[in-house]
Formats: C-alpha cells, structure tokens, sequence
C-alpha cells in the first residue's frame, strides 16, 4: 500500500501550488457530489490529492458541505493521511490573528449534519476519543513551522453550526469551556475521516478574535479576508513540506486510525441491510466484505 496524501483546503484555500502531472479529476460517490473535482498529481515523489472544501468559488456553506460524498471521495482515490486546512477565530489573546494552531481535540456544537457514515441497517461505533492522528498531526507541526509561522501545538476547536458568526455571550461561553479557536467545518469531518479510517490532522489559521475580546469588538468578515489572503501563501508552503517529512513508503498508523473500525461494526451480518453495505464499499469495505 502507498501513502497518499490528501490535503482538504478550507476557506481561502481553493487550491495547491507546485503539483508534478496535476490533473482535476471528478469523482462520485453513493452520498452525491463531493464539493468540486478533485486535484491529483505529486511532490517529492509522494501522491497528493487535493480538494477545496467548499469548493472553487466558495459555493458550499458550512451546513451543506458535503462531508460523506468528500470523505468517501478521497478514500476512493487512495488517501491514508488527511491534512485539512482551516479559517478560525481565537479565544485566546496568545493565539492572534496570522497564527496557526495545531488543533487535538473538538467540541461539536453542529445540529444540522450527517455525522456518519453509519445507519439503520449497519450500525457501527468508533472512538473519538482522540480525534485527530498524533503522528500526522505531529508532523503538519513540523510543516507549519518551516513555513516561519508562529505555530501552536495543541487545542481545543469548538465547532458551530454557522453561517452566522458567534453572539458576544456565546464567544465567551465557549471561552470559559476552555476552547481555544473556533471554526465551522471541522466537523462532522473529523469523525468521517475516523470511520473511513483516513489519519485526520487539522490545521487552524486563526483570523480574527471571534467576539469576545474587548479591544476587537465583533467578527468582521474584510478582516478575516484580509487575514487569509495574508496567509494563503504560508499555508501552501506547509502543504508543499508535508511528503518531505511523510515517507511515501506506507506503514500501519501507530494510533490505529487506520484500523478504526475493527470492532465497530455492531450490525449482524445477516441482519445488515445490503444496500446499505454497498453504500459503505469505499469506506467500510474492509471489515464488510467477507
Ligand atoms: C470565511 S469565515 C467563515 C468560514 O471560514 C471557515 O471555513 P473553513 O473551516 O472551511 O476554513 C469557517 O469554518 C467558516 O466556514
Ligand atoms: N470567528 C469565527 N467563527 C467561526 N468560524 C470562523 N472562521 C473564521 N473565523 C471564525
């Protein structure tokens, strides 16, 4: 098995610099379209596979992302390492704007998505206790910080529903939890890349202080494309250090993100709905067939 990686681009982010044989590829799947085609070719000898989470023009708002058909896209073209690439806004005065931090854990606060692949007729569960793969995580530390970034290893990433930015006295709740940024995208992508068994790291560009900081006022979207124009450039830097420090020779995740479904599938075999299991081929064919 090959290493493939796949970076997923988040607002700002419509596409990736430097591709040897990049070619755009449409790709389908059992959950619909995913958000665009998806861009395909190397760096440094090791394959990559790029996709712009809401798509080339920004058509696809945080609610309508189409997470599964995205997830089961990349799986289908072979990715084991999933980097994505966020907007964020920061509830910590040490995390500023330009920033990037390495998130490790989430709060899902979304209400109005699928959030698994998952349903009557084959029912599985796995952990996400730790949401993100420790060793890629690690090492798109290691790519921000080439890129001469201020990088922060660590932090909690409320997700919210969206599209609208936070009240004043949401950004402080959320504050006072201990959340350190927060975005609208990460999830339910961290749990599909989970049960497709695709290693998931996640990379914040913070833009803005969301609402709670006194001396920033409100969320102000200019700013926050001033921000990401500001750090598109650091951002496909990173992507373009990530298979230098990925070998492309593949190896069992030492976290098991690539084993995560195992022992999840709850459903008796006889008792799955089959067309359902046809469904899950991409992302479950493992532990379902046979
Ligand atoms: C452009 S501000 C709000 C928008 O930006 C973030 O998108 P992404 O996570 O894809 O970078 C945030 O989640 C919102 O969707
Ligand atoms: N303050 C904020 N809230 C939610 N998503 C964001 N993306 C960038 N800034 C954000």
């Amino acid at each position: 098995m090959e290493r493939i990686i796949g970076v997923m681009g988040g607002s700002g982010v419509y596409e990736i610099d430097g591709l040897q044989d990049a070619s755009w590829q449409e790709v389908n799947t059992p959950w619909g379209p995913p958000s665009d085609s998806l861009l395909t070719g190397s760096l440094d000898g090791v394959r990559m596979v790029f996709l712009p989470r809401h798509g080339r023009g920004h058509v696809h708002t945080p609610s309508t992302v189409p997470y599964r058909a995205n997830i089961d896209a990349l799986k289908q073209m072979g990715v084991t390492d999933l980097v994505s690439v966020s907007a964020v806004g920061s509830f910590r005065e040490e995390m500023a704007p330009g920033d990037f931090v390495v998130v490790d854990q989430f709060i899902d606060r979304t209400f109005a998505r699928v959030k698994s692949f998952f349903e009557t007729g084959c029912v599985a569960h796995v952990s996400v206790a730790h949401p993100v793969c420790e060793r890629l995580s690690g090492l798109a530390y290691e790519a921000a910080r080439s890129t001469g970034v201020t990088v922060h290893k660590g932090g909690t990433y409320l997700a919210m529903e969206g599209p609208q930015f936070s009240s004043v006295a949401e950004s402080k709740l959320y504050r006072s939890w201990g959340c350190d940024v927060i975005g609208m995208t990460n999830m339910p992508e961290a749990k599909l890349a989970r049960e497709a068994e695709i290693c998931y790291a996640s990379i914040a560009m913070v833009t803005d202080y969301d609402s709670w900081h006194p001396d920033h006022g409100a969320v102000d979207i200019t700013q926050i494309l001033s921000t990401l124009k500001a750090n598109t450039a650091h951002a496909k830097s990173l992507v373009a250090a990530l298979p230098a420090l990925l070998s492309a020779a593949y190896a069992p995740c030492e976290h098991g993100c690539d084993r995560a479904l195992e022992y999840a599938v709850m459903t008796a075999p006889d008792k799955r709905d089959t067309a359902l299991v046809e469904k899950l081929s991409t992302v479950a064919g493992r532990v379902l067939k046979g």
